[in-house]
């Protein structure tokens, strides 16, 4: 018999996603067997110069170390401000911190490798100098042992995503509509596996092109999109990269989908039309990977995440490509869509301490299950 917690386990996940629009910080608390609960959130925002900073090593040919320490650095600053602003005006203090679980910020992200080479996965941490900023022990670098293990690295957060929302009597499909967008399966058969898989890019092209044509970081309810129509000459050509059309495992990033790829599928079309066929692009992309999971059991919940489920004309577009499918919020489980992948850190570094596998080995591909991360200690 499991001895339960005296009291609740605190843990805090720091997420900064591949929209590079901030640091998320959540504070979670884990009792016994119960699904773990979400008590404070904080979304410290991203200074322009590192915001450029990051940017430009996601996109850089050649980079300097000094270059690459500086931005570190600055990165690793802006963690350690989330942690204190998040605690600041709670009653919780840093030494009842079991862990912060940090995902780092992704800068290149190549699971087959890169021209022949080894497979990688590169997130800029430095867990070290967090522990020092905050005085807690850090859990960090999650990605990398799924990838040693020959899987993908990524999506991480099905394996939360389940300890979430798994539940007996019904199943239940989640979609993250981050810089990119992942899916996950849950059925409510124990025995079958999770199913989870990156769908393609979400907001990391509609931030972009945003930025290039209108200036400022994204498209408010994505109102600039739906003041343009969909080219469905252009949303076929963007639909034949092969990404689209590989069965899972698979995951991708920015050093796919990035504006190059886009500019060589433009020939002169409106500034606005382009924004409205990326939105198609996630739509139809995320419909053709629930197609992908060949679910025929009666009507669809799709538990809808990330911030592109504040983008209104992009929830829009998924409805109609969803025909039949209720789409609805993590709010209803105590965690609003803006929270779920920081809590899964916060989580990640819960199963490191406690020795328990991170990863699904039938969502990333690798050899089996495994302890994700290393402790860097108070
Ligand atoms: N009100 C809004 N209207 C339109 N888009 C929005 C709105 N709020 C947030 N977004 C979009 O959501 C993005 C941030 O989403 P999120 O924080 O889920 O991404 P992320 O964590 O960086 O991504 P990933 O899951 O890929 O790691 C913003 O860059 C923006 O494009
Ligand atoms: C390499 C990397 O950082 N991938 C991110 C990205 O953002 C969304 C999607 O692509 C997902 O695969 C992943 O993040 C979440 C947290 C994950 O691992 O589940």
């Amino acid at each position: 018999m499991k001895t339960p917690n005296a009291s609740p386990l605190y843990y805090i996940g720091l997420m900064s996603g591949t929209s590079l629009d901030g640091i998320d910080a959540a504070l979670i608390a884990i009792e016994n067997d119960s699904p773990p609960r979400l008590l404070a959130t904080h979304a410290e925002p991203m200074p322009d110069d590192l915001h450029r900073q990051l940017l430009t090593l996601c996109h850089a040919e050649q980079v300097s170390f000094a270059q690459l320490a500086a931005a570190e650095h600055a990165f690793c600053q802006c963690q350690a401000r989330a942690v204190q602003r998040l605690l600041a005006p709670l009653s919780v203090g840093v030494e009842q911190i079991s862990a912060i679980g940090s995902h780092g910020q992704t800068i290149e992200h190549a699971p087959t490798g890169h021209n022949g080479g080894p497979a990688y996965t590169l997130q800029l941490d430095n867990p070290s100098l967090l522990a020092e900023l905050t005085g807690c022990t850090v859990v960090a670098d999650f990605r990398r042992r799924d990838l040693a293990a020959g899987g993908q690295a990524a999506p991480l957060a099905p394996a939360f995503h389940q300890a979430l929302f798994g539940r007996a009597d019904a199943h239940q499909l989640v979609l993250n509509l981050g810089g990119f967008a992942n899916l996950t399966w849950l059925s409510s058969q124990p025995t079958d596996p999770v199913i989870g898989f990156d769908t393609g890019p979400a907001n990391v092209l509609l931030d972009g092109w945003f930025a290039l044509h209108q200036g400022g970081r994204f498209d408010q309810n994505g109102d600039w999109a739906a003041s343009g129509e969909v080219d469905q000459a252009l949303l076929a050509r963007l639909l034949s990269e092969p990404f689209f059309q590989q069965p899972p495992p698979r995951s991708t990033g920015r050093e796919l989908f990035h504006m190059d790829w886009l500019q060589k599928y433009l020939s002169g079309q409106e500034a606005a039309d382009v924004q409205a066929t990326l939105a198609e692009l996630t739509a139809v992309s995320v419909a053709q990977g629930i197609d992908q999971l060949r679910i025929n059991d009666g009507p669809l919940t799709l538990i809808t995440a990330g911030g592109g489920a504040h983008n209104g004309y992009l929830m829009q577009r998924l409805a109609h490509h969803l025909p039949g499918a209720t789409l609805t919020s993590p709010a209803a489980y105590g965690w609003p869509e803006d929270w779920i992948e920081a809590g899964a850190f916060a989580w990640l570094a819960h199963q490191r301490l406690n020795h328990l596998p991170g990863n699904l080995p039938s969502v990333t591909g690798a050899q089996g299950l495994r302890v994700l991360g290393g402790i860097y200690a108070a």
